[in-house]
């Protein structure tokens, strides 16, 4: 990447994109909603279970300039999901102040792992265990979605719920590849333990995006 890139990216007026697209969400809190969603390349956070590794790698997904990203959402939705990757791993200031001045509503997808940047509407924290979460992003957490691909997530659930603020809503997914096996796990779970609720990868079964 040439220098003036690099600075352009360094600074989040440039984002490696790797898709766009307008879809449902399909998780956590806001699933069911029509949403636009931004997937911007780059994570090493290693998650051997990551349903987009595709992504990991940003070098292969083009340095985009912000002001095209929004031009282009702003027809879409009025709510714009950004994810990855881990979009934390690059400045979210330009972007979302960028959405926002067309009033549009900001989410994010995030394993919290990086500094918290931008000026969001809406933070899903979904923490993992290579890589935790910043103090700041527990605090500002409005859901955290633990996934589960075996009992020890359970454990690890309950001790991200400790960190979070008091009215952050609590979820645990099913990991895709695992869920016939941990769906009634979390089933009982969420009997026992009400504070928690299920979310489900709604998307994959509606076949969409
Ligand atoms: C691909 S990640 C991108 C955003 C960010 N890196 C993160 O992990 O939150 C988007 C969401 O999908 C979840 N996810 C990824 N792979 C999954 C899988 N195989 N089963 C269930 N959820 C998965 C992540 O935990 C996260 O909540
Ligand atoms: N429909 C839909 N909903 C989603 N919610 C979070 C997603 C993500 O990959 O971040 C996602 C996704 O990839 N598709
Ligand atoms: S942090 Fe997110 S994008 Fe990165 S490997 Fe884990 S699930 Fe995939
Ligand atoms: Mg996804």
């Amino acid at each position: 990447m040439n220098t003036e890139i690099q600075k352009l990216v360094d600074k989040g007026d440039m984002l490696p994109l790797m898709e766009e697209f307008y879809t449902i969400q399909g998780e956590g809190y806001h699933k069911g909603t029509a949403a636009y969603f931004i997937r911007i390349g780059g994570c090493d956070v290693g998650c051997h279970w990551c349903d987009v590794k595709e992504s990991w790698n940003a070098d292969l997904h083009p340095p985009t300039a912000t002001s095209k990203i929004v031009d282009n959402a702003k027809k879409y939705s009025d709510t714009i999901v950004v994810t990855g990757g881990e979009p934390l791993m690059w400045d979210m200031t330009m972007l979302t102040t960028k959405l926002k001045a067309f009033g549009l509503k900001t989410h994010i997808e995030t394993s919290g792992a990086y500094k918290l940047t931008g000026d969001w509407d809406w933070i899903c924290l979904s923490p993992k265990k290579m890589k935790l979460p910043t103090n700041e992003v527990y605090e500002k957490a409005h859901e955290l979605k633990v996934i589960v691909y075996n009992k020890d997530d359970l454990r690890f659930a309950e001790e991200q719920a400790s960190k979070v603020n008091k009215n952050c809503i609590l979820y645990l997914q099913p990991e895709w590849s695992k869920r016939d096996k941990v769906i009634p796990l979390i089933v009982d779970y969420v009997m026992q333990n009400p504070k928690w609720k299920v979310s489900l990868q709604t998307h994959k079964y509606l076949n969409i995006p």
